[in-house]
């Protein structure tokens, strides 16, 4: 039985007894990488009518009013939308960080909107990916190093660590960078350290935050250019938000939201 299948039999008796084994290697369960499980062809994600909203000054912020998408293995999908709309409120409802009020989301056939904080914390853990605006790195590791550290707090056995971090930061054209720390590297390589660390434990998801609004257009473009290869090579599926018109020419497809909804078809 997969790590998610047991995760989803006996949730109750799992939290009992193994309250604090998360992050402790051994006692992890094997990542499900079944056929089923990694299917190319079935929805990595499903949202239906999601709506979310907060309570501001005693009163409810209608954010989300309905959105419905799906997402694919292998895509690059793009949000945009002005300040406010509600971006960074769906894609933290995609990453299970936050939930909805009402509608429906599944990652797989796993139900995030009724699961709880322990249940998606470890689904995140091992099938989703985050990058966001700041690069998130630790100042004092060197690339290699932060590249490391995301493999070991997924739990991935010691052995494969040295194979999967060369291959990280091979993809991102940081090979020869790899003992330089952040504050040695532009803006534009620390948000490529940034990617390998994100994606060094093979995550399904993506997720990313406004991940070019640093950095220029040249870096933004070879960042793109990165997510465009990580697709192709990982098969990950890639949703982002953005302001930059030009950079929406490399996706798959673009939503655009307008008053808590996606406009057009
Ligand atoms: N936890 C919260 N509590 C209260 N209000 C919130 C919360 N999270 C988001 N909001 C509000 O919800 C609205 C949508 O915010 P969100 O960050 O999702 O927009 P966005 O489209 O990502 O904007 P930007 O492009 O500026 O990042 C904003 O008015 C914001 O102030």
């Amino acid at each position: 039985m997969g790590w998610l299948a047991r995760l989803v039999k006996k949730p109750d008796e799992a939290a009992r007894d193994a309250p604090e084994q998360e992050l402790r290697e051994p006692s992890l369960p094997e990542a499900d990488d079944s056929e089923a499980n990694r299917s190319d062809t079935a929805p990595l994600l499903t949202v239906t009518g999601v709506h979310r909203g907060f309570d501001v000054g005693g009163s409810r912020l209608h954010v989300l009013k309905g959105i419905d998408m799906v997402l694919y293995p292998g895509q690059l999908v793009m949000l945009k939308g002005r300040s406010g709309s509600g971006k960074t409120t769906l894609l933290n409802l995609l990453g299970g960080l936050d939930q909805p009020d009402t509608g429906t989301i599944f990652f797989r056939q796993y139900p995030f909107h009724e699961w709880n904080d322990r249940e998606r914390t470890e689904v995140r853990r091992r099938e989703i990916g985050f990058i966001f605006q700041a690069f998130a790195l630790m100042p004092l590791l060197s690339a290699y190093e932060n590249v490391e550290l995301a493999l070991r707090m997924a739990g991935k056995p010691r052995a494969e660590w040295k194979k999967r971090v060369e291959e990280c930061l091979e993809l991102v054209g940081l090979a020869k960078r790899m003992n330089h720390r952040p504050f040695e590297m532009s803006g534009g390589e620390q948000q490529r350290v940034a990617i390998a660390k994100a994606i060094a434990h093979r995550p399904a998801l993506l997720l990313a935050d406004e991940p070019t609004a640093e950095l220029d257009s040249q870096m933004s473009a070879q960042v793109m250019a990165v997510f465009r290869d990580i697709v192709e090579h990982e098969r990950v599926t890639i949703c982002m938000t953005t302001h930059d018109p030009t950079i929406m020419e490399v996706a798959d497809h673009v939503y655009e939201m307008v008053d808590g909804r996606f406009a057009g078809p």
